[in-house]
């Protein structure tokens, strides 16, 4: 269980999210949707511990904030859009990070199981043959599908997506989204995802919210949250007539 309870975070002492309560249960994803710049990185940054906060994030009774940093990378791991700056590793050098959070120093040699954990992570995302390879000479969907291995083999229990699918195609896309939300359901983890695209929230959600200006405006099921009139208000601009537009002239293609 992940409860947050008054939670407010920023930069330079100015709050960008505001008064934030949540709850969410093992098993359940959530994703947040909301315009540039109204918080969502930065709520997911708060959860990961990476920028200080007041109020409370606690997982299992326990506050974020107090585990060291092996204890937090079991329980929180985050996936973030691939930057163009990665580090010269190789598919499985990258993916056996992912395994720093049990191993008893920062260069330890993996033992075989931990070797083994790391091949089977790089086989379930399918680039078992680019294992060898520098992830500086992968396209950009086969180095997010890296960071999927890598997540799997660090299998914390609360997962932040934040807009994991930027750089893929279509099929990945869907892919990476079933992939990963299936294999959190069967593993009990939670979920918390960013996704601008609406269609893949309505499909994948179990529940969402929408920020606007770091504050929560509207939570609940997908149909509840991504209701026309809401959207029209918060995003400017009535995105389900458009969506309804395109669907019909998809109705009309051959
Ligand atoms: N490191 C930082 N230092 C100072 N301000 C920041 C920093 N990161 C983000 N901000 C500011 O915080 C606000 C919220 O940014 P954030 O990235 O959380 O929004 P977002 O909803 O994820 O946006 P987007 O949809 O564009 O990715 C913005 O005004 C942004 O300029």
């Amino acid at each position: 269980m992940l409860e947050i309870k008054n939670l407010s975070s920023g930069y330079d002492g100015v709050d960008i999210i505001k008064n934030i309560n949540l709850s969410i249960k093992k098993g359940e994803n959530l994703f947040i949707i909301g315009p540039n710049g109204c918080g969502k990185s930065t709520l997911l940054k708060t959860i990961a511990n990476i920028i200080e906060y007041k109020g409370s994030i606690k997982i299992d009774d326990k506050e974020i904030s107090s585990l060291d940093r092996k204890n937090l990378a079991r329980r929180v791991g985050l996936m973030s859009q691939v930057s163009e700056i990665y580090f010269p590793y190789t598919v499985y050098e990258t993916v056996s990070l992912g395994r720093y959070p049990y191993s008893k120093g920062i260069f330890d040699i993996l033992s075989k199981e931990e070797k083994n954990i790391v091949l089977e992570n790089i086989s379930k995302v399918g680039l078992m043959e680019f294992k060898d390879k520098m992830i500086t000479e992968l396209s950009g969907g086969q180095v997010q599908r890296v960071f999927l291995a890598k997540l799997f083999a660090q299998n914390p229990d609360i997962i932040l997506l934040d807009e994991p699918t930027n750089h893929l195609d279509l099929k990945y896309q869907i892919e990476l989204l079933e992939y990963v939300c299936n294999w959190a359901k069967s593993k009990n983890k939670i979920i918390i995802g960013v996704l601008h695209d609406l269609n893949l929230v309505h499909h994948f959600a179990d529940s969402v919210i929408m920020l606007q200006n770091g504050e929560i405006i509207s939570n609940g099921n997908p149909k509840n949250v991504l209701n026309g009139e809401k959207l029209k208000e918060v995003y400017d601009i009535d995105i389900k007539s458009f969506m309804v537009n395109v669907l019909n002239k998809w109705e009309e293609v051959i």
